[in-house]
């Protein structure tokens, strides 16, 4: 793939990732002012036959605020809570990250998702992160607050929370099951309350046994 296409490419998912911001503000009655950054990653998996039944990425929900990930159309391996999300070429899949649970005051959630090696063969994926600038301090809107949803969290910098989830070792904001519940426990930290991780999809479509006309 050359350097061109893929900068094509990249330009073209950071313009859906704002108009999916912006649709989501809208919807709110808000208007989406913000111009966060993205991180665009290409996710190669080289499984071999040991590979097959573990993880190729561990249990974890994103950090940022929207996640845009194109499948590779022919290889599977995406759980999203204990389900496989088979690939269904011509679409991409959006989950919703910690920055947009805490902006919105918990309206919309993240997910908890891993990767899976079902077969000895390579997987290529396209991740596009759209994240907040690191010493931005990310806090729910006073949109969101009343006295009927109080204010969850506490605000905290995006900066602040990637140093915390580095220093236990959850690289690139993958943790294991063992160690999650120190997670959450390090997360109240900055966060008012004790987080809920609510195992709530939204804008994930089932794709199940789906095929595309
Ligand atoms: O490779 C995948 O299917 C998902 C990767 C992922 O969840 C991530 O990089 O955060
Ligand atoms: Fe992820």
């Amino acid at each position: 793939m050359s350097r061109e296409v893929i900068e094509k490419y990249a330009q073209a998912v950071y313009e859906q990732c704002v108009d999916i911001g912006r649709k989501l503000a809208e919807s709110y009655g808000l208007v989406w002012l913000i111009g966060w950054p993205c991180q665009f990653r290409i996710n190669k998996y080289n499984y071999t036959p040991e590979s097959v039944g573990f993880s190729g990425v561990q249990l974890h929900t994103d950090s940022g605020f929207l996640t845009i990930l194109q499948d590779d159309e022919n290889v599977g391996g995406l759980e999203v809570m204990d389900k496989f999300v088979d690939p269904c070429p011509g679409t991409l899949l959006i989950n919703f990250g910690h920055v947009a649970q805490a902006w919105s005051n918990g309206r919309l959630c993240n997910v908890k998702h891993r990767v899976q090696c079902r077969e000895a063969t390579t997987r290529v994926l396209i991740a596009t992160f759209l994240l907040v600038p690191k010493e931005e301090a990310v806090e729910a809107l006073p949109e969101f607050v009343d006295s009927k949803y109080p204010r969850l969290y506490v605000p905290f910098t995006y900066e602040d929370y990637r140093k915390l989830r580095l220093s236990t070792k959850m690289r690139a904001g993958h943790f294991s099951g063992s160690n999650s519940a120190m997670w959450m426990e390090l997360l109240t930290v900055f966060l008012a309350k004790p987080y809920c991780m609510r195992n709530r999809v939204l804008s994930i479509r089932d794709f199940g046994n789906q095929t595309r006309n």
